[in-house]
Formats: structure tokens, sequence, C-alpha cells
């Protein structure tokens, strides 16, 4: 059989896209799958890297956009979508699943005038107004948080959760030991693209750290445009560190952090919690409907992580609060437990599931 995943733009969208795609090639040595973006999206850059074969297709967004970037976002999606009608009569997929992002509409909405079998996943608490459109003309609509399920049609909506990799997935089973060097692990990141605010409150955090400096080991992901200057931060305040731009390996990554400080991505979230990590979210202040609040907040009434507002972020105030949890190893331990207890493993194979009932 053959799927085409269409969307993607940042990795919150893409990495889901990823783990169905893992899914369903592991089901029949005989499967296939192509991806659809766009250029300017991460895919562009992961894809290729990891041997799946991809197709770029123009698409822009339009909502909050002024008059004439909404007509160019149009003209762009009009295009797109012929694209797809194109890619879709070529390739001849069994199933589409857009799993958000600019590529996900005009795919999913030519797949609905080609009468192919078409789903969407959404990541997040909040959807955002595509989702809500193309939920209309999906099969069914895969969501990740009870919350969701209220903006989409009843009777064609199914929880699942968000789908985790491979790579995170094998970490969670792996239970491999604590890779303990003796030091406290700080992983920073700022979701897939890296976040400014807190790469600049992390390094105005540093001299308020210096009691810690030989107790800390640092791994900060700071996002291309960043890279040089916090690297200078660090170098300026004298502690080591790996600051990256990316980090490939997140399973890695999680594995050794005993404290996560990042942003309250969808994705994010959904691994975090896979490998009961306690983590400080920093939700992005501006995303959708302020999502990334909601999602922390889902966490915190269960004593599942701890947060930190954008308008509460100082240096000084970060400092404290990683002070205050290097000191207390027992909350960490309790916390990242709690978020384990939340976490949903099994969500690809759901939604690989759901889709095969519908093949012709
Ligand atoms: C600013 C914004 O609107 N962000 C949205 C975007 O976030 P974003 O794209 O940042 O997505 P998430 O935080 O949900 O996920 C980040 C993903 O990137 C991976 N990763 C991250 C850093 C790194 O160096 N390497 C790496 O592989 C993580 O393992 C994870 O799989 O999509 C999410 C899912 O729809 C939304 O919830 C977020 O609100």
């Amino acid at each position: 059989m053959k799927l085409v995943i269409a969307g993607g733009g940042t990795g919150g969208h893409l990495f889901p896209g990823i783990a169905v795609a893992e899914e369903f090639l592991a089901r029949d040595a005989s499967n296939e799958v192509l991806f659809v973006g766009t250029e300017r999206g991460i895919e562009a850059r992961v894809l290729p890297r990891l041997g799946y074969r991809l197709e770029l297709i123009s698409a822009a967004g339009v909502r909050g956009k002024s008059g004439i970037a909404q007509m160019v976002g149009l003209a762009k999606f009009m295009h797109g979508y012929s694209q797809s009608r194109q890619l879709l009569k070529s390739y001849r997929p069994d199933l589409v699943l857009g799993v958000g992002g600019y590529a996900s509409a005009p795919m999913v909405l030519a797949a609905r005038g080609m009468q192919v079998r078409r789903f969407i996943h959404e990541q997040n608490a909040i959807p955002g107004m595509t989702n809500k459109i193309l939920s209309r003309v999906a099969e069914k609509t895969f969501i990740s948080l009870e919350e969701a399920r209220k903006f989409f049609p009843e009777g064609k909506t199914l929880l699942t959760g968000n789908p985790l990799r491979r790579q995170i997935l094998d970490e969670v089973v792996a239970e491999r030991p604590a890779a303990a060097d003796g030091r406290f692990s700080l992983l920073v990141f700022g979701g897939s693209q890296g976040a400014r605010s807190i790469n600049r409150a992390l390094v105005a955090a540093l001299p308020h750290l210096d009691a810690l400096r030989e107790r800390l080991a640092i791994t900060h992901q700071t996002g291309e445009s960043d890279l040089a200057e916090v690297r200078e931060g660090y170098e300026k305040a004298g502690f080591p560190a790996e600051v990256v731009p990316f980090i490939d390996n997140m399973s890695d990554a999680y594995h050794r952090a005993d404290l996560v400080v990042c942003r309250a991505g969808a994705t994010t979230i959904a691994e975090v919690t896979a490998c009961g990590k306690a983590c400080l979210f920093i939700p992005f202040p501006h995303a959708t409907d302020d999502h990334q609040r909601r999602n922390a907040e889902a966490l915190l009434k269960e004593g599942a992580c701890f947060m930190l507002l954008e308008h509460e972020l100082t240096g000084e105030r970060l400092a404290q609060e990683i002070i205050g949890l290097v000191g207390n190893r027992e909350k960490l331990a309790e916390t990242g437990r709690n978020a384990r207890n939340l976490a949903r493993l099994d969500a690809a194979k759901v939604i690989v599931d759901e889709m095969l009932k519908y093949r012709d």
C-alpha cells in the first residue's frame, strides 16, 4: 500500500508524521510512503537525511496576514492544490494523512477531490483553523488530547495520542541506567527552531548559577540564528556547555537530562512525558490561542511539570528555579514519574490500524 504524509513546516508537525511512516512501513515490506512538504519547512532538511522520499509543493499561510500577503498565500495555495492533484495522479496512494503545517491543506483537499481516503492528525489541545476545516472532509480526525475533541465533528474523531518516533520509543523501553558522571545534567531547547527568549534568559542566568558551575553539565540547543551569540555568552561567563543549533538524537539528549528547560509544544510534551522527564516549561506566548500554555497546564495540574511564564522570565528568576530543582532530586523524580503516567505510547499503531480499516 501507499501512504502520502503531507505537512510539516516545524518539527512538531513533521516528527509525528515520521512516527506514523515508521509504523506503516514496518507493517509490510511492500508498503511505501511519500512525504509532501514545502521547501522552507524542516522536512526539506530532515527527510532526505533519513532516506524518505519527499515532494515539494507550494503553500503558505493566510491567517493573520495583511491584504497582499493574503493574496500571495491564496495564490500559493491554489498552485499547491494543483501540484497535489498531479502528485495524486502520478503516485496513486491508497491513503493520505495530513499532519498540520502548510502543505497539509492543499493535499488533503486534493485527496478529497480525487476520492482518495484522507485523514488528519492534530497535535495540540486547541487546533488551528486549517485542521478545523480539513476535519470536515477527512474520513477521521486523530487527536492527541481529549480537550481537542470539541472542535471536531462528532463520530469522526478518534483520540490516539501524539505518535512517537522509534528512537524515542526505544529509549522508553530500554530503561537504560542514568548516564551519571556525578554532575547534574540540564537540557535546554526551544522546540524545533530554538527560542530566542529562552536562549537569552539562560545566558543571563549564568552569573546567578556560578555556585553550580562545577556541578552542571549543560546541553543547550539554540536554533540556527542564535548559535554564535549563545556560545559567546557561555564563554564569557566561563561556563563549559555543549551549545548546538539542533539536536539530531533527541532520545540520547533526553536520556542524559536530569531536568529539561523547554517550550511546551505538543510533540515535545509527548516525548518528555514518554521519557518520564521533569521539565520546566516556558510556553511560547504567541502560539495560536495560547495553546502552549494550555498544553503545559494540563501537566501542571497533575504535578507532572514545572512552568514559568514568558513575562516572568528573567535570568535571575530562571536561575532561582534551576537552583531550587537541582537541590531537590526527590521532587524531580516524583515529577518525572507523574509525567510518565500521562504518556501514551501506542498512537502510531492506533492511527495505522484505523487508516487500514479504510483500504478499498
Ligand atoms: C512556535 C509554535 O507555534 N510552535 C508549535 C510547533 O512547535 P515545534 O515545531 O517546536 O514542536 P514541538 O515542540 O511540539 O516538537 C519539537 C520536535 O522537534 C524535535 N527536536 C527539537 C529540537 C532539536 O534540536 N531536535 C529535535 O529533533 C523534538 O524532539 C520534537 O519532536 O508545533 C507544535 C505541534 O503542533 C505546537 O504545539 C507548537 O506550539
